[in-house]
């Protein structure tokens, strides 16, 4: 689990039963590309048996909270900037397999899937984050969208940031 939310995680009681986590591709038996098949199954086989919603907004599942750190390129999951990934519009999961970041076999949720969230958490810490924090919650919008800057979830946007990383703001 990436270090900013597994200091969040310490700090909030959340029954295990209802925490979903993303299987870890490095530890599936098989390619990621099935590691995400599968989960992309696992998450329709929630929604049939109506333990997860479908967004009315944008018919991806709907989560209640999603808690996503962010790398210091301001990717998100493993959506990396400039990376076609960014821009999946069918898939509710898929996978990569050139990842900028090690490991290169990564699988992650989509876009759609993450925007459809009711709400988002964001958990950035470090001051090797500061400068990508400053960009994305600055003025300067004139460049190309950082992935962690088309997170946009349905209902409320939270980010919770140490000192270090907020140290540019
Ligand atoms: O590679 C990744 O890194 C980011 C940041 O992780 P952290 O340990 O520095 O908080 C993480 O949010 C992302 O999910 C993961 O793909």
């Amino acid at each position: 689990m990436p270090v900013g939310l597994h200091r969040l995680m310490m700090q909030i009681q959340v029954p295990r039963i209802s925490i979903l986590h993303v299987v870890d591709p490095a530890e599936h038996s098989r390619v990621s590309e099935a590691a995400a098949d599968d989960y992309e199954t696992c998450l329709r086989h929630l929604v049939k048996s109506k333990i997860l919603d479908i967004s009315k907004e944008s018919g991806f599942p709907k989560f209640d909270v999603m808690l996503l750190g962010m790398g210091p390129d301001g990717h998100v999951a493993s959506l990396f900037p400039g990376h076609p990934l960014v821009h999946e519009k069918e898939k509710w999961v898929t996978f990569i397999k050139d990842s900028p970041k090690p490991p290169p076999n990564r699988i992650t949720f989509t876009f759609p899937v993450i925007n459809s969230s009711a709400n988002i958490a964001l958990a950035i810490v470090g001051a090797g984050k500061a400068d990508v924090v400053h960009k994305s919650l600055g003025d300067d919008k004139s460049s190309d969208l950082l992935p962690v800057q088309m997170v946009s979830p349905e209902g409320e946007l939270v980010w919770f940031l140490d000192k270090d990383a907020a140290s540019k703001l």
